[in-house]
């Protein structure tokens, strides 16, 4: 069974998404937002290691290998692990928009289990932005691009402010990042030129 509650449906005048000009080019791998992060960091041993490239449009590809680590039942992924999979490739598309922003609700489809040892193949595209709201979607495969779907996702995401992280996020954590210069590059490709 399937289907999207009215909160993910984008409201009359909604519009199509902007790819940024100054936006990767199609194929460029994105590297992480935040190297703690659980989703993509580099530098966090129990995290995803998911790695986002940039396809045409607002649109993108990402993949994620389910390690022992990530397992819910004996031998299988676990099902918040696949949403923040899910979660991670659609935050990945404010890449492409140049757009800051959280989630404000994701919709997850599990339709088959996940083994230890897949590689999900991830797809998700912008179809909707509304003011802050960005809506998009996303897909999970096994065997390869054109496998079957494992996963599926809709979400919102809310546009937010870099002081959004700055306000609510624990001291020590906040002030590495801001002394950190790789850190402050990667949030000014996030972030539209004035
Ligand atoms: C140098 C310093 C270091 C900085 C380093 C930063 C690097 C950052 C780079 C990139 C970060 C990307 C991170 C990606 C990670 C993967 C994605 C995640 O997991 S994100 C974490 C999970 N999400 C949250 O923690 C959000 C928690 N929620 C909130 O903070 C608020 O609720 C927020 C911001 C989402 C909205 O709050 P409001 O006060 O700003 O805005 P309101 O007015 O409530 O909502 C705006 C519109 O959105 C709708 N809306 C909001 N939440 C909704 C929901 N859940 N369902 C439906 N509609 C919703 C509202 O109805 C409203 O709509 P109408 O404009 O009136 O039409």
């Amino acid at each position: 069974m399937s289907g999207t509650s009215a909160a993910l449906e984008p409201p009359v005048g909604a519009t199509k998404p902007v790819r940024h000009p100054d936006a990767p080019a199609p194929g460029e791998l994105l590297g992480p937002h935040y190297g703690e992060c659980f989703g993509c960091g580099g530098d966090q041993p129990h995290g995803l290691h998911l790695a986002a490239r940039a396809g045409e449009g607002v649109s993108i590809t990402a993949e994620f290998t389910v390690r022992p680590e990530h397992q819910g039942a004996p031998g299988l992924a676990h099902g918040g692990v696949l949403a923040t999979a899910l979660d991670e490739t659609l935050g990945s598309l404010n890449w492409l928009l140049r757009t800051i922003a959280v989630t404000g609700r994701l919709e997850t489809d599990f339709v088959r289990p996940v083994p230890v040892g897949t590689t999900l193949q991830l797809a998700a595209e912008v179809t909707a932005v509304a003011g802050r709201k960005i809506y998009s979607r996303a897909t999970g495969r096994i065997g390869g691009p054109d496998g079957p779907v494992v996963v599926r996702a809709e979400a919102l995401f809310i546009e937010v402010e870099v002081d959004h992280f700055i306000d609510h996020g624990r001291k020590e954590e906040i002030q590495a990042a801001m002394n950190d210069p790789d850190q402050i590059r990667r949030v000014r490709a996030f972030e539209v030129n004035p």
